[in-house]
C-alpha cells in the first residue's frame, strides 16, 4: 500500500566510531512513524538524543544503521530530485527563534528572501505576505522591524509563518516553545494545532515538558538510555 508517512525504521546513531573505538551510541534501533495531520511527541531528559533523532528524521544527518522512509521511499535510494523534494517538504523549527533570522535584516526582507528562493513572481509577494500575516496574527508593521525589536513569541510566530511558505508536509518541532513565557507558549501551541488542522501537516514534537507533549500529541514516547519507550 502507498504510504504517506515519514517513518524511521530501526535507526541507530553512533558518533565517532572508527579505528579508535566503538564510538558513542546516542540511540539504538528506534522505529517511529509520523502521519499527515498527526503529531508524534518525543520527550526525554536533556542530552538523551532527542534533537539528534529529530535531525536524522529530517535527513540532516544520516543514521548509522536503519533507514528513513519518506512516503514509502528510503532516503538512501532517492534520486537527487526526489531528495530535494523531501528536503523542502520536511522542515525543522528550532527552540530559539532569534537564530532563525538575520539580525541585520528587517523581517520583511527575511520573508521575501524565502519567496525569492521559491521563485515566486514578485507580483505574488503581496498576497503571500498577507496570508502569512493572517496565519501568524501579526500586524504588517512587524515586517519593518529588526529581529531585536520583536518579542520571542512574535519571532517564533514569524519563524513558523515563514516556514509555512515552503508548504511543508512534515515539521520537526524541536522544543518550539521552551524559550518562551508560559502564556506565549500556549499561543504558539494553539497556532501549531490550528495550522496542522488546516494543512494536515505531520509533526514530530520534541519537548522535555510532558504537559506540552500530552496536549499536542496523538501518540508519544520517551527517549531514555538510547531506547524509545512508547507511552501513549
Ligand atoms: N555531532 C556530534 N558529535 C558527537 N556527539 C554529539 C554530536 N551531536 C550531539 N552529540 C551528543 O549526543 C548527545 C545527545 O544530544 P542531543 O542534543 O540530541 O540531546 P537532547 O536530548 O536533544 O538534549 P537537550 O534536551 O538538552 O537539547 C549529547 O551527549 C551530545 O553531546
Amino acid at each position: 500500500m502507498f504510504s504517506m508517512s515519514l517513518r524511521a525504521a530501526s535507526i541507530s546513531k553512533i558518533y565517532g566510531a572508527g579505528l579508535l573505538g566503538p564510538g558513542k551510541c546516542i540511540f539504538r534501533e528506534i522505529s517511529l512513524e509520523i502521519s499527515p495531520g498527526k503529531t508524534f511527541g518525543l520527550m526525554g531528559p536533556s542530552g538523551e538524543g532527542k534533537s539528534t533523532l529529530g535531525r536524522v528524521v529530517a535527513g540532516l544527518e544520516k543514521p548509522t544503521k536503519g533507514t528513513i522512509y519518506y512516503k514509502g521511499s528510503p532516503l538512501t535510494g532517492m534520486k537527487k530530485t526526489e531528495y530535494t523534494a523531501f528536503r523542502s517538504k520536511v522542515q525543522i523549527m528550532f527552540q530559539d527563534p532569534t537564530d532563525a533570522f538575520n539580525p541585520g535584516k528587517k523581517m520583511g526582507h527575511s520573508v521575501s528572501e524565502v519567496l525569492a528562493l521559491l521563485r515566486v513572481p514578485k507580483v505574488k509577494y503581496a498576497p503571500k505576505i498577507e496570508e502569512l500575516l493572517i496565519i501568524t496574527g501579526l500586524p504588517e508593521e512587524v515586517l519593518s522591524r529588526y529581529p531585536s525589536q520583536l518579542s520571542g513569541g512574535q519571532l517564533q510566530r514569524l519563524a513558523l509563518g515563514r516556514l509555512l511558505l515552503l508548504d511543508p508536509e512534515y515539521i520537526i518541532l524541536d522544543e518550539p516553545t521552551s524559550a518562551l513565557d508560559v502564556s506565549v507558549q500556549a499561543q504558539i501551541l494553539h497556532m501549531l494545532k490550528k495550522v496542522q488542522a488546516e494543512r494536515k501537516i505531520g509533526y514530530l514534537l520534541i519537548s522535555h515538558d510532558e504537559a506540552v507533549i500530552r496536549f499536542m500529541s496523538d501518540s508519544y514516547g520517551e527517549l531514555e538510555k538510547g531506547h524509545l519507550k512508547i507511552i501513549g
